[in-house]
C-alpha cells in the first residue's frame, strides 16, 4: 500500500492482485486478501490486467451520459415502480442522508445474466427488487444491453475467482460447510444486480462548495450484498472524457480505525468491495467496506459528469442463510430469525430501513 498525503485525508492504493494469478487456484493468495479485505484492511483490492476489461469498460461508461439525456418521456418508459426502482432508470428516488431526494445521480439497473429470472408471479410480487424483468431501452439505445451484459459477466467471472480466494482464505479461520463458500453462493444465485451510475455535471452554483462534505455525490453506506464489483469512473465534460479536474475528487472509504481514507486504483483495474452479507456469513473475516463518493470542486469542476459501473453479486433470493450465533450487523433481525432466506433477510432490512416499503433500495 502506498500513501499520499493531502488536506490531512490520506490516499491510498488499493492492494491489487494481477489476474494471471487469480486465476490460478493453486495460487496461494490468502495473504493479499487479508491485506485487502481481512480485519485490518480496507475492505477494497482491485484485480489489474483482466483481458478486455479496459474495452468493455469504455463502451459502457460512454453510454451513460447518452442514456440520462435521453428524453423525460423515454426515461419514464424505463422505469420500475413496482421494483422500488430496482429494475431500469432511477433518479430522484433515493433519499439522501439528509432526507432529501438524491437528484445528484441517475442509475441504470439490470441483471446482466438472466432477463427474467423467474416466470413465478408470486415471487416476483414478493421479492420485486431481485426476481423482476429487465427493461431495456431497445429503441433509444440498443447499444446499452449489450454493453451492459458484457461488462456484467466479465465482473461477475472474475469476480468468482476473487470469491474462491475468499472461501481459501475464511476457512483457514473457521470451518466451512460445503456448498456454502462465497464462491458457491455466488454461483448459483439467480438474482446479481448491476447499476450503470451517472453523477450529473455540478452547477455553477455549488461546484465551489461541498461544505467539506466527503460524501457530495454518494452518501456513505456499506453495500448490501456479499461482494461488488466496481470500476473506475470515467470523468467526461461536454461528451468528451478527461482527467478528474479535482484530485480530491472520488470513493473515499472508513477504515476500521474511524480513519478517512481517499481510495485510488487503476483505470484498468478492476475494484472488488466486500458486503454485509459476506461480513455476517464469514463471522467477520471479510470485512465489509463504508464507501462513499465526493465531487470536485473548484470552477475546473463545472460541467463536469462522472459515470461508473458496479455489479452486486448477491445470493439467491431463496439461499438459506446459515448466520453464525454471534453477529454484530442487524442483530436483533438475525438472532429472532434463526434460519432466513437472502430474500426474507432483505425483505426485513428493507422494512426496518425504508418504514414498510415506501424507500429506496439497500442494493
Ligand atoms: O460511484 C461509485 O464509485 C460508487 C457507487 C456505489 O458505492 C454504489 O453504487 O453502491
Ligand atoms: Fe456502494
Amino acid at each position: 500500500m502506498s500513501c499520499s498525503c493531502q488536506n490531512e485525508t490520506p490516499t491510498i492504493r488499493t492492494v491489487t492482485i494481477p489476474y494471471s494469478h487469480l486465476k490460478d487456484r493453486s495460487v496461494d493468495l490468502s495473504a493479499k486478501i487479508e491485506e485487502g479485505f481481512g480485519p485490518n484492511g480496507l475492505g477494497i483490492l482491485s484485480i489489474s490486467d483482466v483481458p478486455g476489461y479496459s474495452s468493455l469498460r469504455q463502451n459502457l461508461l460512454r453510454l451513460s451520459p447518452r442514456l440520462a439525456s435521453l428524453p423525460e418521456d423515454v426515461k419514464k418508459e424505463l422505469e420500475d415502480p413496482n421494483s422500488r426502482y430496482n429494475f431500469g432508470w432511477s433518479h430522484g428516488k433515493e433519499k439522501l442522508e439528509s432526507g432529501k431526494p438524491d437528484i445528484l445521480k441517475g442509475s441504470f439497473y439490470a441483471n446482466p445474466i438472466l432477463d427474467r429470472p423467474t416466470t413465478d408471479e408470486a415471487l416476483v410480487q414478493r421479492y420485486a427488487s431481485y426476481c423482476g424483468s429487465n427493461i431495456w431501452p431497445d429503441r433509444a439505445l440498443p447499444e446499452l444491453e449489450v454493453a451492459f451484459k458484457a461488462l456484467g459477466k466479465l465482473i461477475l467471472d472474475v469476480g468468482l475467482m476473487v470469491a474462491y480466494h475468499c472461501d481459501q482464505y475464511v476457512s483457514r479461520g473457521m470451518n466451512m460447510h460445503e456448498n456454502e463458500g462465497l464462491e458457491q453462493i455466488l454461483q448459483r444465485s439467480r438474482c446479481h444486480k448491476g447499476r450503470l451510475l451517472y453523477y450529473f455535471p455540478s452547477l455553477q452554483s455549488n461546484c465551489t462548495e461541498d461544505g467539506g462534505s466527503m460524501s457530495s455525490w454518494c452518501g456513505w453506506h456499506t453495500d448490501h450484498g456479499s461482494l461488488t464489483g466496481l470500476t473506475c469512473g470515467m470523468f467526461m465534460k461536454d461528451a468528451v472524457e478527461i482527467p478528474c479536474p479535482d484530485s480530491a475528487a472520488g470513493l473515499y472509504i472508513r477504515t476500521r480505525t474511524d480513519q478517512i481514507v481517499k481510495v485510488v486504483f487503476g483505470e484498468d483495474e478492476l475494484a472488488y468491495q466486500i458486503g454485509e452479507t459476506t461480513e455476517i456469513l464469514s463471522r467477520g473475516h471479510l470485512c465489509a467496506t463504508p464507501h462513499c463518493v465526493r465531487a470536485p470542486k473548484g470552477k475546473d469542476a463545472f460541467g463536469v459528469e462522472r459515470s461508473t459501473f458496479a455489479l452486486f453479486m448477491q445470493p439467491d433470493w431463496d439461499e438459506k442463510l446459515n448466520f453464525p450465533d454471534v453477529v454484530h450487523i442487524h442483530q436483533e433481525l438475525i438472532s429472532a430469525h434463526g434460519s432466513l432466506t437472502f430474500g426474507e433477510y432483505t425483505e426485513m432490512l428493507l422494512d426496518k430501513y425504508y418504514h414498510l416499503k415506501t424507500k429506496a433500495p439497500v442494493v
